[in-house]
Formats: C-alpha cells, structure tokens, sequence
C-alpha cells in the first residue's frame, strides 16, 4: 500500500473513521471539562503514588507478553462482549499471567469510560493503559488521575508538534506514552519525537482494514531498546508466534479475549505459550 499523503490544508476531504471518532471525543471532552476542571485533576494526581515502571513490565526474556483489553465493541465489529464488571475481567486478565490491562474509555463507539478505568484500577496491580484517541493535555491529566500508568498517543490523529508537545505532558506525568504507527512515515514521526514504546497496529484506522504484514515491516525500522506492540488483529496462538518471530515484546489484544470461547484465563494461557522464548 503507497504512504498516506498528509491532506492539504484547506483541501475538503471525506472524514475518515479516525476523523469522525475524534469529532465525538472532542464533543464528550467539552462536556468533561466544563464538569471536571484541569486543576481538579492535578490534585488528584498530586495526591497518587508513581506511575508503574511499563517497560520492565513489557519487555521480559521470557516471552511475548500480553496486554488484555478490556472491549465492549468497536466500530469494525460493533457489539463484542457486554463486560458487565470490568474489574472482574481484568482480575481475570491478572489471574491468566496478563503483563498490563488495556481500558478502552472511548464512550459513542468502543462503550467505555472513566470509570471502566477507575474500576480496572482498583482491582489490580498491573500497569493499566488509557486507550482513547487523546489529542489534548487534559486528557493526559485525566488518564493519570484515572490511575493509568500508559497512555495512547496515536500518530495519525496528531500533528507533529502536537505528538511533541503530548510526549512531553505525558513524560511530566510520569506516564508511559505508547505511540501509535500504522506505516513507515508514522514510526520515522514516532521515533523522531522520542517513543520508547511503539505499538505496530495492523488495523489501518482510516479503512479499518487489517494488514498483519505491518508488524514486521514496521518492526524491522525500531531501534533495539524501543519496545515493540504488535496490536490489533491477534486471533490465536499462531498470529503471537509470527509476530514473536518478528520481534515483538508484547501483543495488545482485545476482541479475541472477549469473545473467545473458552474464557479470558484459557484464551490468554494459549496466547503466553505461543510467545514463549
Ligand atoms: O477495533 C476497532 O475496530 C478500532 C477501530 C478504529 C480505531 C480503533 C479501533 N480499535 C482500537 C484498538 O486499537 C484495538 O482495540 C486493539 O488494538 C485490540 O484489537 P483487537 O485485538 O483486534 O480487538
């Protein structure tokens, strides 16, 4: 597939899935704003211990490791999974031998919210990422004073001195920033604005089509000490070892632990032992 040209300001364009989920979120922040002020989160995060040390916690010799997400519905597949207690489900991830729990907060498309987040947080020890389509500095404090210790920052919803300048709040929060890549253009941006945590995703957010040649290509471009996500379209065990043969550290994984037959605990043991080194 050719490299996204970066539209022309001021060009009309269709909106693609990712612009039309980030005119929602940018709704539903306003709404948050005006009912949570910035200065009521940051003494909620001046009252928190440190962040968790995320990187020792995804890069381990003994295998790929599993961040398990927490995904009512999405808007490739709509309705997964209702998740009732999220808490229960993440203790559940903790309980399979998850490295760290993905909450989707996202609330029109995906179901989620703060306080899936609030809940997960409460009832483990694991890192916890925020998992939302963040393009301000609020939602930064709101995913620290939520409890997270990750953060997603996606590429192709930033413009450069956006993703900069987001890097930056997050490093000050102490939270981890997982940056988001979909082709080689995104992780040259990536790299060049210091992630240290990159997640490969195979789902192309403009199409939503999933390419699980990405992860290699894109792989192959990282630096060594950079950990490296393969996320979204990891089905099974085998998807795990191609991406384990490819490099990864850590797989994120969503739909196929909420729907998998045999249960998050069982889904996610066939997962780690696909990715053992
Ligand atoms: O899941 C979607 O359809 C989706 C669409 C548009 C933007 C983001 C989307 N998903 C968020 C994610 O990154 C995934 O939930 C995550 O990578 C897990 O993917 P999967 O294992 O394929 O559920």
């Amino acid at each position: 597939m050719p490299p996204r040209t970066p539209t022309t300001p001021g060009t009309p364009t269709t909106p693609t899935v990712l612009d039309r989920i980030v005119t929602g979120v940018r709704e539903d922040l306003a709404v948050r704003r005006r009912a949570v002020p910035e200065a009521a989160l940051r003494d909620r995060v001046a009252a928190l211990p440190p962040a968790r040390d995320v990187v020792a916690a995804l890069r381990r010799p003994t295998g790929v490791q599993v961040v398990a997400e927490v995904k009512r519905a999405s808007p490739s597949k709509g309705a997964l999974a209702p998740i009732a207690d999220p808490a229960a489900l993440a203790g559940a991830y903790g309980d399979g031998g998850a490295a760290a729990v993905s909450v989707l907060t996202e609330e029109r498309r995906f179901r989620g919210s703060l306080d899936d987040l609030d809940a997960v947080r409460a009832r483990v020890e694991l890192p916890v990422l925020r998992k939302d389509f963040i393009v301000t500095h609020y939602q930064l404090w709101e995913a620290r004073a939520h409890g997270a210790d990750l953060a997603l920052l996606i590429v192709a919803a930033l413009p450069q001195p956006e993703l900069v300048a987001l890097m930056a709040t997050a490093a000050e929060l102490g939270l981890t920033a997982l940056v988001e890549v979909h082709d080689e253009a995104e992780t040259e941006r990536a790299l060049a604005a210091g992630a240290r945590v990159v997640g490969v995703n195979a789902r192309d957010l403009r199409t939503l089509e999933i390419d699980r040649s990405v992860f290699g290509r894109l792989a192959a471009l990282l630096p060594e000490d950079v950990v490296r996500i393969a996320e979204s379209g990891i089905r099974g065990p085998a998807d795990v070892a191609a991406v384990a043969a490819r490099g990864a550290d850590a797989v994120l994984v969503g739909e196929a632990l909420v729907t998998g037959a045999d249960g998050p605990r069982r889904t996610l043991a066939a997962l780690r032992a696909a990715g053992r080194r």
